[in-house]
Formats: C-alpha cells, sequence, structure tokens
C-alpha cells in the first residue's frame, strides 16, 4: 500500500502530461510486475486509425518518453485487431495474446466518446483480479488528471492548445528536430527536398468585428469555433495549433521544407475562404508565417509573424505571406531585436 500511495502522490504532482505519462506508466509497471507498459497515442488519418507510442517501460528499466518521427502517424491499429475493435464498441478494455506467449492489456482512456490515449500493458501472466482492479483505480486516477490538466492548458471556447503551453511546447518542437537530425536518412531526405525546418504562422480572422457587429458575438464565437476545428483539420496530428486570444490563432508545423509548409498554409487559407459559415457565409483570414529556429526566442519569431501578418492585412487581407521572403524582397525590413520586443 505504501508503494502504491507514493505512485500517487508522484503522478498528482505533475503539472505536465510528459511527466503525467511517465509516473503512471512507472507506478504500473512496479505494481502489476508488467514485462513492458507503453502510453499509446490513438489519432486518426481520414477514415484510419493509427497508434503511436509515446512514453515506455521495460522491466526493471526507466521510464521514458518517445519522441514522434516524422515517418507518419504511427501503426496502423489493424496491426491489433483486438484493440481496433474495442475502440470501435467504446469497450473499457481489450486484451490479446502475442506470438511471443505475452500477453497484452490495452485500457484506453475515455472522454466521452473519445479516447486519445491508452494505456498498454505487456505481461507474461495471465492478470489477478486484484492486479486488474489496482491498475483500473490508477487509471481512474490518470484519467481524472488528464483531464485537469487539458483543462488548464487549452482554451475553453475551442478546445485548442492556450498561449500558456506556447513556449513549452515550441522548445519541445526544436529539441524533437535535433533529436530527428540523428535519424539515418533525414540528412538525404533534406538534400532531396529543400531544407527541412520548423515553422510558425500566425493567423488573424479578417474584419472579425465586422462579424460580431453584423451577427453577434453567438455567431463571432461560433466562427471561431469552426475556424479552430477547420485548423485542427488542415495540419498533421505532429503539427500544434493554438488560440492565442480573441481572433488570433498560432500554428507551430513540424519538419518540412518552405515548398510544403507554405503549400500547407495555402490550402487552409482556401479552406477557410470556401467554407460557408452558418448566417455569416464567407470569411477570410490572413497569414504570416516565418522558420522557426533554436536561436531566436519565441517573442523574436512570433515578431517575425506578426510582422508578415501585417503586411498580408495591409495589402487586401485574405492572404499568406512569407517574412523571409518580405525581407529579401525589400519589403520588410527587419530591426535589431531584443528578446521582450521587436518594433518595426
Ligand atoms: N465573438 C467573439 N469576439 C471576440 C472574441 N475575442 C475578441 N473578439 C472580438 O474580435 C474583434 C477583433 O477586432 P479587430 O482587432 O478590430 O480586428 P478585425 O475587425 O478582425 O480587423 P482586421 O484584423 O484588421 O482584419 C473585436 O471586436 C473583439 O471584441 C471572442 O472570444 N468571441
Amino acid at each position: 500500500m505504501d508503494s502504491l500511495l507514493r505512485h500517487m502522490v508522484d503522478m498528482t504532482g505533475h503539472r505536465d502530461h510528459t511527466m503525467l505519462d511517465i509516473s503512471v506508466i512507472s507506478a504500473v509497471q512496479e505494481l502489476s510486475g508488467a514485462a513492458r507498459t507503453r502510453v499509446l497515442t490513438i489519432s486518426s488519418v481520414g477514415e484510419q486509425y493509427f497508434v503511436r507510442s509515446r512514453a515506455c517501460i521495460h522491466a526493471g528499466g526507466v521510464a521514458c518518453p518517445e519522441e514522434p518521427q516524422d515517418s507518419g502517424p504511427g501503426e496502423p491499429i489493424a496491426l491489433y485487431p483486438e484493440l481496433g475493435a474495442c475502440l470501435r464498441r467504446h469497450e473499457p478494455r481489450a486484451e490479446s495474446i502475442g506470438a511471443d506467449g505475452l500477453r497484452r492489456l490495452w485500457l484506453p482512456i475515455w472522454f466521452g466518446d473519445k479516447a486519445d490515449t491508452c494505456l498498454e500493458i505487456v505481461h507474461a501472466e495471465p492478470f489477478t483480479p486484484e492486479a486488474l482492479y489496482m491498475v483500473n483505480g490508477i487509471v481512474s486516477v490518470y484519467r481524472n488528471f488528464q483531464n485537469l490538466l487539458d483543462y488548464s492548458e487549452r482554451d475553453s471556447l475551442t478546445g485548442l492548445l492556450n498561449r500558456k503551453t506556447f513556449d513549452d511546447q515550441l522548445a519541445r518542437m526544436l529539441h524533437a528536430s535535433e533529436t530527428d537530425a540523428t535519424v539515418p536518412g533525414q540528412a538525404e531526405r533534406r538534400h532531396h527536398n529543400g531544407e527541412e525546418k520548423q515553422w510558425l504562422a500566425v493567423v488573424d480572422v479578417d474584419h472579425f468585428k465586422g462579424v460580431n457587429d453584423r451577427f453577434g458575438h453567438l455567431y463571432g464565437d461560433e466562427v471561431l469555433i469552426l475556424i479552430a476545428n477547420l485548423l485542427q483539420s488542415s495540419f498533421r496530428a505532429q503539427d500544434r495549433v493554438f488560440r492565442f486570444g480573441g481572433e488570433e490563432f498560432v500554428v507551430l508545423l513540424r519538419s518540412t521544407n518552405l515548398e510544403n509548409a507554405r503549400r500547407i498554409i495555402e490550402r487552409f487559407r482556401a479552406d477557410v475562404e470556401s467554407h460557408d459559415f452558418p448566417q455569416v457565409g464567407q470569411v477570410t483570414v490572413s497569414i504570416g508565417f516565418t522558420s522557426v529556429s533554436a536561436a531566436d526566442s519565441p517573442v523574436v519569431t512570433l515578431g517575425h509573424a506578426d510582422q508578415a501578418l501585417y503586411y498580408a492585412k495591409a495589402h487586401g487581407r485574405n492572404r499568406v505571406c512569407h517574412y523571409e521572403e518580405l525581407v529579401a524582397g525589400g519589403l520588410l525590413q527587419t530591426v535589431a531585436a531584443n528578446d521582450t520586443a521587436e518594433f518595426f
């Protein structure tokens, strides 16, 4: 019991999803004597579901986060038919015995009818009812605590990440890109497709005050929610989408070349332009984007994207502008920046 309490104290002491993941798999691993425990992210691309390992611990090992690579959304769920059936039927758990004779127990973390996280426990022996009871208890605490963390990290209107989480997510993305650089084959890919970088885009709804003034705040809110949905469906699972407040959104695009970044951002702009917003009709967005480098502070990077955004606003709106291109063309000037502000 001491050990269980110690793990509960550890789990509930974190204010960060990665640390929470690590403490839950450490707890399950130690208390159930598993061969391996993982936290899986479940994502969908179109109609297909995929699983990706987010954190892992082996017997006698140290739990650690697993950074996603850019090779795709993960393994197709078809590789784990029992888990796929469990998710389709909204069941609390699934079990299977692998070719290695080891048992796998999957425990999806359900929030309503959605589960984008799942615990996987690999065990040599069948689970006793006592072990299952304890693991289910840990999973319930994990779910409640994840819910609390989500609540503090997300914008209540759109469900997107909020401004508070931006610096942390940016640092993670830069760290992950450094890790990717050591993956065999990445250097060749860069050589063929142009340099892969991280990108930051600032999205601002055009004439949004007019939407509120003509249709009222409720319809204005609905427009923001629909734009948030379009953002989430336009960008990849590895990218990050934030609402910075008001009608301003920020996207962090992970590891792609300039041509792709421009194409993805432009596609989103066009998606908004062609969307029929109930009652309101057509809405457009202006977007400024820039490359992200570890050498620049988040404030400086945001300042660059903002400069490009204001250029787009001043030159007709409903367009995408690239900061480095505007500077190279003499249309914007870089101004010596410090870490707190940049003026132009
Ligand atoms: N409905 C709604 N409106 C909001 C929210 N947050 C900010 N706003 C409104 O967004 C509007 C932003 O207006 P402005 O900053 O003048 O910009 P704009 O009308 O979009 O014009 P441009 O950006 O120049 O194209 C203001 O009227 C705010 O009151 C929100 O959460 N919901």
